[in-house]
């Protein structure tokens, strides 16, 4: 087994790239108007120089000021504020001021005893986490009614950066009543997936957001690409010679994108239940993640041609066949136990209504109909309550052309593999056995990534901060990756598709596309 020291993330010591500035377009938003008492920080800054969203100075040399709307919620608690704890530890964000705003009549105590264990379960320490601590305050208000959201505002000073780590449904309310108060100019907005609810709404809230900043204000949240294991992919792909010219269709069998958890939906039901494991996983994670193994090499790391990339090859992206019906899979788990622990079967859940038919399991075969990659099945899979953890994309190749006479014992493809938890690189190859020298048996080469320098919200807190929207996901590809996903939607609100239960800590479903589907077959 070989291990590595030094697999990183590619950036981590240099990063530098900066979005080109846009010019023209709109009109400077209108100001917020305080209105309440300036309780928390003296009113958010009205007098900023130049044009709104001309904000491409670097986040460390301003004051910032971080608004976590849903702050009382799973993401703010469980990868938001570890995050970012671990992000002000590193001592790179000397201004930063925390607000949390939640519908819950907290306190600020409360809410300071929720960010010190947030900060202290990430290993956050240090003088500038205690200062966080100490200054950090919380605003209860209903972020759909416009008096409670002039209010949160009023409380705002510096450079406001939002997060709305809300449900799509409310962070669409929100957004709407935003435009009718307007927002301090170089207001940076941090939106969680899933973007909207389908490509129509995705398209709305856009529309809305348009009004609000400019785009390059806007940070389209996917904590997938703060993984460094994901982001490798990049160095792996482009920075070897060995890899690049063999990942097409020529050489490549199938690709599968696979993210089975043994988790529940540990209480998540208010959001999970309205979302599902296609639109929680699939279209927007693995999706990011199909971009970027399926992607052309970009000729920089900059926003624009990265971005840029994932666009075009999702823009390639459809189900295989367009037939929905035959290459998707869902399923629901049933009670079972997961390590031995008992896991409540999903529609026992609290808060689930069983009738939604809500998945917790789901597969999906597209097609990336570009000259690379016609022909290669590239299966999405994920799935809660299963037996094991398996999070990885896995490359197959095809068959050699024609393995000698002689020898003997060939009954494996090649597979690369990129984990992402543990992460890894892992590479199966057929080699010389210990026993006759011709005899072929199959070795795993594995190398650990080392640990990013960030945790993944770290990663997405800091492009925000910072002004680079590398790590995000552009208005179009959002809109996009719901196009990709909509025939399945669409087939399976209409029953074509079977809703089986599996048991929580089996398998998932009997029929898995990933041993039935195209690629399967691993000849050439
Ligand atoms: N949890 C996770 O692992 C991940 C979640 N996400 C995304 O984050 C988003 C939130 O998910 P999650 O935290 O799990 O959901 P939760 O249900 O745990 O939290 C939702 C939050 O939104 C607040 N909220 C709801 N309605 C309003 C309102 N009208 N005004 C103000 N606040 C409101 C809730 O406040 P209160 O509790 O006070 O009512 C709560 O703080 C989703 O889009 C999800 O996809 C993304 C990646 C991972
Ligand atoms: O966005 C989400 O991601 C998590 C998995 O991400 P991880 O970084 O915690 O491994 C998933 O459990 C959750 O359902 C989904 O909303």
């Amino acid at each position: 087994m070989i291990r590595s020291d030094y697999a990183r993330f590619p950036w981590s010591s240099r990063r530098t790239g900066r979005s080109p500035r846009r010019t023209g377009g709109r009109s400077a938003p209108k100001r917020a108007v305080p209105t309440g008492p300036a309780g928390h920080g003296g009113g958010m800054t009205t007098s900023q120089p130049g044009p709104a969203g001309h904000s491409a100075d670097r986040g460390e040399r301003r004051p910032q000021t971080l608004l976590v709307l849903g702050a009382t919620g799973d993401l703010a608690d469980r990868l938001l504020l570890p995050g970012l704890g671990r992000l002000v530890a590193s001592g790179t964000r000397p201004h930063l001021t925390l607000l949390g705003s939640g519908m819950d009549n907290w306190d600020d105590e409360r809410w300071r005893r929720r960010v010190t264990d947030a900060f202290a379960g990430a290993g956050a320490t240090g003088p500038r986490v205690k200062e966080m601590i100490r200054t950090t305050c919380y605003l209860p208000a209903d972020v759909t009614r416009e008096e409670d959201l002039r209010r949160l505002l009023a409380n705002c000073h510096d450079q406001l950066v939002i997060f709305f780590a809300l449900p799509p449904a409310i962070t669409a309310r929100a957004a709407a009543a935003l435009t009718r108060i307007g927002l301090p100019p170089g207001t940076r907005l941090m939106l969680e997936k899933p973007f909207g609810t389908d490509a129509v709404s995705a398209r709305s809230l856009n529309d809305l957001l348009a009004r609000l900043v400019p785009e390059e204000q806007i940070y389209r949240i996917d904590h997938f690409l703060g993984k460094s294991t994901v982001m490798n992919i990049l160095g792996l792909r482009y920075a070897n010679r060995i890899f690049e010219p063999i990942l097409s269709s020529a050489h490549v069998a199938c690709v599968d994108i696979v993210f089975d958890e043994t988790l529940g939906i540990a209480g998540r039901a208010g959001y999970y239940d309205g979302a599902g494991a296609l639109v929680d996983m699939i279209q927007s994670h693995l999706l990011q993640v199909l971009a970027l193994i399926a992607m052309e090499p970009p000729p920089t790391l900059a926003a624009q041609d990265l971005r840029g990339r994932k666009a075009q090859v999702l823009r390639a992206t459809r189900v295989w066949g367009d037939d929905p019906a035959t290459w998707s899979r869902r399923g629901r788990y049933a009670a079972g136990e997961i390590n031995g622990k008992r896991l409540l079967g999903y529609a026992d859940e609290s808060g689930v209504d069983p009738s939604r038919g809500t998945e917790t399991f789901a597969e999906v075969v597209l097609s990336v109909d570009t000259w690379r990659w016609a022909g290669v099945p590239f299966r999405l899979r994920t799935g809660k309550g299963l037996a094991a953890r398996r999070k990885e994309a896995v490359v197959t190749f095809k068959q050699p052309p024609r393995v000698p006479s002689g020898l003997t014992g060939y009954d494996q493809p090649d597979r690369l593999r990129i984990g992402f938890g543990p992460d890894r690189l892992g590479l199966d190859v057929n080699i010389n056995g210990p026993g006759h020298p011709l005899e072929l048996s199959q070795v795993h080469l594995v190398a650990d990534f080392g640990p990013g320098e960030l945790p993944p919200y770290g990663e997405v807190l800091r492009g925000a901060f910072d002004g680079d929207p590398t790590l995000s996901v552009r208005g179009d590809t959002a809109e996009d990756c719901w196009r990709i996903i909509a025939p399945v939607l669409e087939c399976w609100r209409a029953g074509a598709v079977p809703l089986p239960e599996y048991p929580a800590g089996s398998c998932g479903p009997e029929d898995s596309l990933l041993t039935a589907a195209p690629g399967t077959a691993t000849d050439g």
